[in-house]
């Protein structure tokens, strides 16, 4: 192979007078060009595609993962794709809860949401969470906006209580989404921009209260209103296992009905990763994915490249798509790393 020309630290289309070429970390010209022409037929295919992604786990705590989720972002967008992040938060609220010293806690997954913290979550989601992802984009073009449910009729949730025991309890302030109206969104992506959504939402009996919603099951509702070609949710794990905690049992691709018989089996953390991921492929999403938002540019990797990553869900009713061929086993398992 031939020794490389130029590297990273020079400017687009100019060697760079400083590089060293590494055979350890450094690509051959033609392994970079491999990989991009690896790519093409994957940007043929979503070229103007919308995909929701679920900005979640590590991902959104690691300073350098955020540089690289922002690039990611912004790549899609350039590349002609059409993002719609909608962002978590947990682990942000409850540090404000603690600073502020206000007592929350889980059941069933959710949180119990007082008055006195859902001022919190809203603050913390719209206030700090996407503003900060708003500027990590906008570091690269004026492409972000944010916006939360509230914004422009975005999200209607109605109130919700949690199951635990088999008995459902009252869990204050939180909903589930039942209405979409996608026209904000729409508008933005017209624009060029990149829609940041927060998920509190106003309760569709009450409008002048808002509800707390789980991030993921409202990026689900969201994708299947937008008609969304893909759901990707990014978490801190490979994606799903079949056997948790068994590193062997890596489900790389399921079908929804398959994923459906799983549900009730899957733990607190997954489980509403995957419910998602099944309603959104129940509503006509295309493909739902869980990724890993532990490794830089999981999501680029699995949109752009053939082996792609985490777990893929897909429908009952539709064949493997070039490159796959033949059936599609319910799991894969994968020798552990
Ligand atoms: N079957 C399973 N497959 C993968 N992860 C699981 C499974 N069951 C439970 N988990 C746990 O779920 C966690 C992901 O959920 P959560 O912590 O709520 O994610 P996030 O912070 O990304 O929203 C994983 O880190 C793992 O500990
Ligand atoms: C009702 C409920 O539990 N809402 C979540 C909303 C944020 C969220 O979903 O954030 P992650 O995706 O980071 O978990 C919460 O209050 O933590």
């Amino acid at each position: 192979m031939s020794q490389p020309t130029t590297g990273a630290g020079g400017t687009a289309g100019e060697p760079a007078d400083d590089f060293h070429f590494d055979p350890r970390t450094d690509l051959f010209p033609e392994q970079k060009a491999e990989v991009l022409i690896e790519a093409l037929p994957w940007l043929q295919r979503f070229s103007g595609a919308l995909v929701v992604v679920k900005y979640g786990g590590n991902a959104m705590v690691d300073d350098d993962l955020k540089r690289a989720f922002a690039q990611d972002m912004v790549f899609l967008r350039q590349v002609g794709l059409r993002p719609v992040v909608v962002h978590g938060g947990g682990p942000q609220i409850n540090s404000m809860l603690d600073r502020l010293g206000i007592k929350s806690e889980f059941r069933g997954g959710l949180r119990v949401t007082t008055p006195e913290a859902m001022d919190v979550v809203r603050m913390v989601l719209t206030g700090q969470v996407s503003r900060e992802l708003v500027g990590l984009l906008n570091a690269h073009g004026p492409y972000a906006v944010g916006l939360s449910g509230e914004d422009g009729g975005l999200l209607q949730a109605r109130r919700r209580t949690a199951v635990v025991d088999g008995e459902a309890v009252d869990i204050g302030l939180v909903g589930d989404v039942v209405h979409v109206n996608p026209s904000a969104v729409l508008d933005l992506l017209d624009a060029g921009r990149i829609p940041v959504v927060s998920t509190v939402a106003p309760d569709i009996e009450d409008p002048t209260q808002v509800l707390n919603v789980n991030a993921d099951t409202a990026a689900a509702a969201l994708a299947v209103a937008l008609g969304a070609r893909k759901l990707i949710v990014l978490t801190d794990v490979e994606g799903l296992y079949a056997a948790w905690p068994d590193r062997a049992s890596l489900v790389r691709r399921i079908r929804a009905s398959a994923l459906a018989e799983l549900l009730p089996t899957l733990d607190r953390g997954m489980r509403p990763k995957m419910e998602a991921c099944w309603r959104a492929v129940e509503g006509g999403v295309g493909r739902a994915h869980v990724i890993d938002g532990r490794a830089p540019h999981s999501v680029l990797v699995e949109i752009f490249t053939s082996e792609g990553v985490g777990t893929m869900v897909l429908p009952d009713d539709e064949p493997v798509p070039s490159p796959f061929t033949g059936a599609v086993p319910v799991v894969v398992r994968r020798e552990p790393a």
